[in-house]
């Protein structure tokens, strides 16, 4: 069965990068003959609109394999993902569409989880050598403060590393091409000056534990974080874990010691690192602090929040 690509572009993703390619991108694609169409994000969020749009228009076509492509980065492939998992939440008689990515962002950590290149012509290789969808664990989330019920395919943070978030999204040096990717860097260095601990209640299987100096509290189901940063190693998105790390506020000299044992993948073992691995657990706290869901901000605002996991088929050999 012929496969067509149904792209969602977002211009805006790795600091400018993909506006500058996609030209080139489509020549490559036209070159291949491969068959697609395309639309481009016009503001932020609309992926999730253009996604919706595509599963309702595309459930009648049957004479090909249809397959979504988010072109950008992991606020665009969160996007495209969430559209397409609400859309087929929605609608549970209809088969979901697999969705494909092409990673053309700054931080790029699901394509690094995923094992695609971030070179694009290696990347669109690995796409169209794909001739089936396999499923993918998604992480899910139901905020019991506002109703709201989502999907992440990088992580959940609350506290430090959501804090470092909105610093680094609102730096002008994201925006600039070759400085953007050095972004959060800058930003973990301005909010280890001021970030203060908080409690957290933790809840798993009716137990809840409480941390009363929290620091940085990241849910994932996959390793990657900030980056390119192995902070969950052993986390993948073909199991139906989530795995969720808690880092109590360390002395310098503890800083120092993970920022060691980091690289050495042996951080979790610090006194100071809590890490659980869990189909479901809830995290509350009890004052206001910054929360980011794949590189977006929340906002700061107080959290009780149920993570679990679902799954969703991937254009990905
Ligand atoms: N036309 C647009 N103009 C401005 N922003 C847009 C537009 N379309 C989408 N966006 C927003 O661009 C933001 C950044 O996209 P994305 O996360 O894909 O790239 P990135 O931040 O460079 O990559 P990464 O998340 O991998 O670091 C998203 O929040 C998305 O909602």
């Amino acid at each position: 069965m012929q496969t067509k690509f149904y792209i969602i572009v977002n211009e805006a993703a790795g600091g400018g990068k993909v506006k500058q390619e996609w030209p080139q991108i489509q020549s490559e694609l036209n070159s291949l003959s491969v068959n697609y169409q395309f639309q481009k994000t016009i503001y932020s969020g609309h992926a999730i609109k253009l996604a919706q749009e595509l599963c309702a228009e595309l459930k009648s076509a049957t004479n090909q394999e249809n397959v979504i492509l988010a072109v950008g980065g992991d606020g665009t492939l969160h996007e495209t993902l969430t559209g397409m998992k609400k859309y087929f939440t929605n609608h549970p008689d209809e088969t979901p569409i697999p969705i494909a990515y092409l990673p053309i962002g700054s931080g790029n950590d699901f394509a690094r989880a995923a094992g695609l290149s971030l070179n694009w012509k290696t990347a669109i290789q690995q796409i169209l050598s794909c001739h089936s969808d396999r499923p993918i664990s998604i992480a899910t989330f139901d905020n019991h403060q506002d109703k709201e019920l989502g999907y992440f395919v990088n992580n959940f943070g609350i506290g430090f590393d959501a804090t470092i978030v909105s610093k680094a999204n609102h730096s002008k040096i994201k925006k600039r091409p070759f400085l953007g990717q050095f972004s959060y860097i800058f930003a973990v260095l301005g909010v280890l000056t001021y970030f203060k601990a908080f409690p957290l209640k933790l809840t798993v299987d009716d137990k809840t534990t409480t941390y009363q100096k929290a620091f940085l509290v990241t849910t994932s189901n996959h390793p990657y974080f900030g980056g390119g940063v192995k902070i969950l190693p052993q986390a993948s998105i073909f199991n139906q874990q989530l795995e969720l790390i808690i880092v109590e506020k360390p002395s310098f000299l503890q800083l120092i010691l993970f920022l060691i044992m980091l690289p050495l993948r042996k951080h979790l073992s610090l006194k100071y690192v809590h890490h659980l691995v869990s189909d479901k657990f809830r995290l509350t706290t009890s004052n206001p602090q910054f929360g980011q869901i794949d590189g977006e901000e929340t906002g700061d605002r107080i959290f009780d929040i149920s993570f679990g996991i679902s799954t969703y088929p991937f254009w990905l050999k």
